[in-house]
């Protein structure tokens, strides 16, 4: 069953198009990656999704009473204001003191209930907004950059505990990230972006993919840059010696660019 689904989605701000003409499924249970560059549009796609952003064009359609549990990218807490762990699970839906120890438990940051948000690590900051998110028993969860300011190991830890979460609640997971490495082994399918979808498909067929590997810049012996998307000269000259082929869906384009020059 699809949760969320687009059509020809294209999302403007002001005269400039964040993103053009993208079709768009996750179904019950899986696990999705948006890629792409700073700017591509990956937060647009999130919000347009949820109907945080209005749609320039086409359409995006819900399962009936589908439930949505939302981390945005940037969640401003003001450091001067204390507020507890506990008290931050509680809102804007107050939870039984039961209910929120067993969402700290579930994301493995049992016990820190008492403690100021400021206080936390920024794994820690992240798993409590997970255990948040989970409160609502939401269908999908939809997690902006969920690893931003986490080490290596921080971030595979919560990849794992991403699949496990999925694993045992069997909610779908839409998100954005930049940590290539762990999304490659975390995620069943990848979506490559840059103001449309460049490429889709599972992690190691995307991996492949030309588009792909032109936006991320493949064969630079591990160090993935950010690379802006250049097509007037090939990108052939990968290091990688691993040649098995899958099929990509690759997306004929319409390489226009304006949602990405910001
Ligand atoms: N509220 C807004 N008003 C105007 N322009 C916006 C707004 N939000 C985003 N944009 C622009 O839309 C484009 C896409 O932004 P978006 O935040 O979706 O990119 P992103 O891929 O999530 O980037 P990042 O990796 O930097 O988080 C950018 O050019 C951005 O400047």
């Amino acid at each position: 069953m699809q949760l969320i689904s687009a059509r020809g989605l294209s999302v403007r701000h002001g005269a400039q198009i964040a993103l053009s003409s993208v079709d768009f499924a996750i179904s019950k249970g899986e696990i999705v990656t948006v890629v792409g560059p700073n700017g591509s549009g990956k937060s647009t796609l999130l919000k347009a999704l949820i109907g945080l952003e209005h749609a320039a064009e086409g359409q995006v359609t819900h399962a009936p009473g589908l439930s949505i549990g939302y981390v945005p990218q940037r969640l401003h807490m003001d450091a001067r204001l204390p507020m507890s762990v506990r008290r931050f699970l509680s809102l804007p839906h107050r939870v039984p003191d039961t209910e929120a120890e067993a969402a700290l438990r579930r994301v493995a940051v049992p016990g820190i209930g008492s403690r100021p948000m400021s206080a936390l690590s920024g794994g820690q900051f992240q798993r409590v907004l997970l255990a948040r998110a989970l409160l609502a028993k939401p269908e999908i969860l939809i997690l902006d950059e969920p690893t931003q300011g986490l080490d290596q190991p921080g971030v595979a830890a919560f990849y794992r505990l991403i699949e496990e979460v999925r694993a045992e609640t069997g909610v779908a997971v839409l998100m954005v990230s930049h940590d290539l490495h762990v999304v490659m082994s975390a995620t069943d399918r990848v979506i490559c972006l840059n103001g449309h979808v460049c490429c889709e498909g599972a992690p190691r067929v995307v991996s492949e993919a030309p588009e792909y590997r032109a936006l991320f810049g493949l064969g630079t012996g591990g160090a993935l840059a950010l690379y802006r998307h250049v097509h007037d000269h090939d990108h052939d000259h990968d290091h990688d010696h691993d040649h098995e082929h899958g099929h990509a869906n690759h997306h004929p384009h319409h390489h226009h660019h304006e949602g990405a020059d910001a």
